[in-house]
């Protein structure tokens, strides 16, 4: 097998071996605790800029299908397991995983003790690294890394919002009869101000009774504003997103003006954190962040825990309270995972309902959005 090299900011040097491309990239190393779904989460645009640690030992063994993808392409800049799996057998398997990683320039690297690297990660926190397949010289790589930006200095939003304004048709996928759903009757409109949207969020929307239209990360507030006042819109939804929510200025300066037009707004993980931001409460950085299928997260309304997926790294501030009810707790470190602000009708989670990979058991999320949307018509 190949070799690759990989350098961590606080100092570690691992040989391994690699698959996937061959490259020498830099970025963010997490680690996500989802037992399925590698591809879901390969093709997650909101790991852009991210290496993702797979505490799953095995990984590869379903292949990858053109079904299963979450954008159009593979936004990682790496992945790290301890086993590739080359053998593939599923029936829905178009691909194997080492072919997939190869075709979107992700690398692959595996042979290596993730068990370590997470806990390295859990006692450290997330970090910056390097990986390469070419370099082998340690100190050739730190200082490469050395003189590379870091996360928060590159807008990711830019490299995978949607160019063009477009039309999502697609309902939700049945996982008993692998295909999609039939689009039930369209009783709202919305825009979805894409950062990176999941295609599952799209087709929760979709399936919920919402007619979509995405637009891009440019979107001027004003035509919205227009748009809602002369109902063709009924609300909005903002994406969830890679890279930290901060750096997104232009974003934040139309968004503050969505909400003093009240439009019915409904935001997902980046969406959510924007929408503390542009209300003049500044996300901050988790240690490691939450990136996995199993986090328990307790609804404040109806009392009930719901078992959710996960995936960021930022998270919004505790003292959000003056202007927002909590609506979820994240259950593993007591964060804010859901919010209804006060005095509009806005509403936003942290975690992803749309699940893909994970738990679908917060899909009825969607269905509230309807409800507000009409309720406010
Ligand atoms: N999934 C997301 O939208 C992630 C949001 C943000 N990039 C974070 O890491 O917190």
């Amino acid at each position: 097998m190949k070799k690759v090299w990989i350098y961590l900011e606080n100092g570690t040097f691992l040989e391994a071996n690699s698959f996937g491309a061959d490259n020498t990239v830099v970025g963010e190393i997490v680690f996500n605790t989802s037992l399925s779904g590698y591809q879901e989460i390969m093709s997650d645009p909101s790991y852009a800029g991210q290496f993702v640690t797979f505490t799953m030992p095995e990984i590869g063994n379903v292949g990858t299908n053109e079904q299963d993808m979450e954008s159009a392409g593979a936004h990682a800049k790496g992945m790290i397991v301890r086993k590739y799996q080359p053998r593939y057998s599923n029936f829905r398997a178009e691909e194997s995983l080492d072919s997939f990683l190869v075709k979107h320039n992700v690398m692959g690297i595996c042979n290596i003790d993730t068990r370590y690297l997470t806990k390295m990660l859990r006692a450290e926190g997330s970090m910056m690294m390097i990986a390469s397949s070419e370099i082998s010289d340690k100190d050739e790589l730190k200082k490469i890394l050395e003189s590379s930006p870091r996360i928060e200095d590159i807008n990711y939003i830019e490299q995978v919002s949607t160019k063009k304004v477009y039309k999502h048709t697609s309902g939700t996928y049945s996982s008993t009869e692998f295909k999609y759903n039939e689009a039930p009757q369209t009783e709202v409109k919305i825009a979805v101000i894409d950062f990176g949207v999941k295609r599952n969020i799209l087709n929760e929307l979709v399936g919920a009774g919402i007619g979509v239209e995405v637009i891009p990360n440019d979107f001027i507030a004003e035509d919205l504003i227009q748009a809602y006042k002369e109902k063709s819109i009924d609300g909005v939804f903002l994406s969830n997103g890679p890279g930290d929510p901060l750096v997104l200025k232009k974003e934040q300066e139309q968004i503050k003006k969505l909400i003093t037009a009240k439009i019915p707004m409904f935001g997902i993980c980046l969406g959510h954190q924007l929408l503390s931001i542009s209300h003049g409460y500044d996300t901050f950085k988790l240690k490691f962040g939450h990136h996995g299928g199993n986090h328990p997260v307790k609804n404040e309304k109806s009392g009930f825990i719901e078992i959710t997926a996960q995936n960021h790294n930022y998270n919004v501030p505790d003292n959000i309270v003056e202007i927002a009810d909590i609506t979820h707790t994240n259950l593993f470190d007591n964060t804010i995972e859901g919010l209804k602000y006060k005095d509009s009708p806005i509403f936003s989670v942290q975690h992803h309902p749309e699940a893909s990979p994970g738990p679908k058991e917060s899909a009825y999320i969607f269905s509230e959005f309807v409800t507000l949307m009409k309720e406010n018509r």
